[in-house]
């Protein structure tokens, strides 16, 4: 079994650099507490929110847990259904959740929950985003890892019944950094104008219905409130990102 991972305490390399604004790591042992993690937040209106914390764990602690995803985690890479089509899901998935659930489903397809105790270490990332958001719970992580840049999610919003009208999620990066793009859904007078990129090219909605956070290795961000109603979010390609992203995305999924 894996040993337990201490997120969040200073790195036990000497040799390494700590990053003076590192929320928690850094050196001084016992004398200096770590710092409150304090997010960056981004009001999308009508009740929509995203929380940033671009240092949310110690880059140390923060490989290590990449490093015991990326082996231990049985990845698989399911055919989906979008759009009437199917096709290969351009990234690495899997599935982990509290027994006795409803079942996820998204694009046909089903995964198969695995327990918590098969990865201890995926216990340690939660328990460091329960206390990193006071009142949170999240019973369920979906897993992505992108191998390189033409792995991807296209624009999608998790609104599947099971997750309820405001749900909460958080997603920590490790390794690659990579883009994490969220744009307005279009309204319904907008959808009755035709469907799709069409339509959003025609009415030209973009720039200001649109947000980019760029997700660094080690960082958290939440999106709650109505974003899942009122917003898509992706992570598209890019070329010039040439190692593996590992991402987890955590999640409630109602009783
Ligand atoms: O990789 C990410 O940052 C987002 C993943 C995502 O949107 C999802 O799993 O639903
Ligand atoms: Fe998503």
């Amino acid at each position: 079994m894996a040993s337990r991972l201490r997120l969040g305490q200073p790195s036990p390399n000497p040799a390494s650099t700590p990053d003076p604004g590192e929320a928690n790591g850094g050196e001084g042992g016992e004398a200096r507490k770590p710092e409150p993690k304090r997010p960056e937040v981004t009001n999308l209106g009508g009740g929509s929110e995203v929380l940033h914390f671009p240092r949310f764990m110690a880059r140390e602690a923060a490989w290590e847990v990449f490093e015991e995803l990326d082996k231990r985690i049985p990845w698989t890479r399911p055919t989906i259904r979008v759009f009437g089509r199917s096709s290969v899901q351009p990234r690495d998935t899997c599935y982990v959740a509290d027994e006795g659930l409803t079942d996820l489903k998204y694009s046909g397809h089903q995964p198969r929950a695995h327990s918590w105790d098969e990865f201890p270490v995926l216990k340690d990332v939660l328990k460091a985003v329960h206390e990193a958001l006071p009142g949170s719970y999240f019973n369920s992580l979906l897993l992505n890892r992108y191998k390189a840049g033409l792995d991807y999610v296209s624009w999608h919003a998790d609104d599947e019944p099971l997750y309820g009208p405001t749900p909460e999620i958080a997603s920590v990066t490790f390794g690659c950094e990579r883009e994490f793009l969220l744009r307005k859904k279009p309204t319904k007078t907008q959808v009755a104008a035709g469907s799709g990129e069409s339509v959003r090219k025609r009415l030209k909605i973009d720039d200001p219905q649109q947000h980019s956070f760029l997700l660094k290795h080690g960082s958290l961000l939440v999106m709650r409130g109505y974003t899942q109603r009122d917003w898509q979010h992706s992570v598209p390609k890019r070329a010039k990102a040439a190692s593996t992203r590992i991402n987890l995305t955590f999640r409630h999924v109602l009783s």
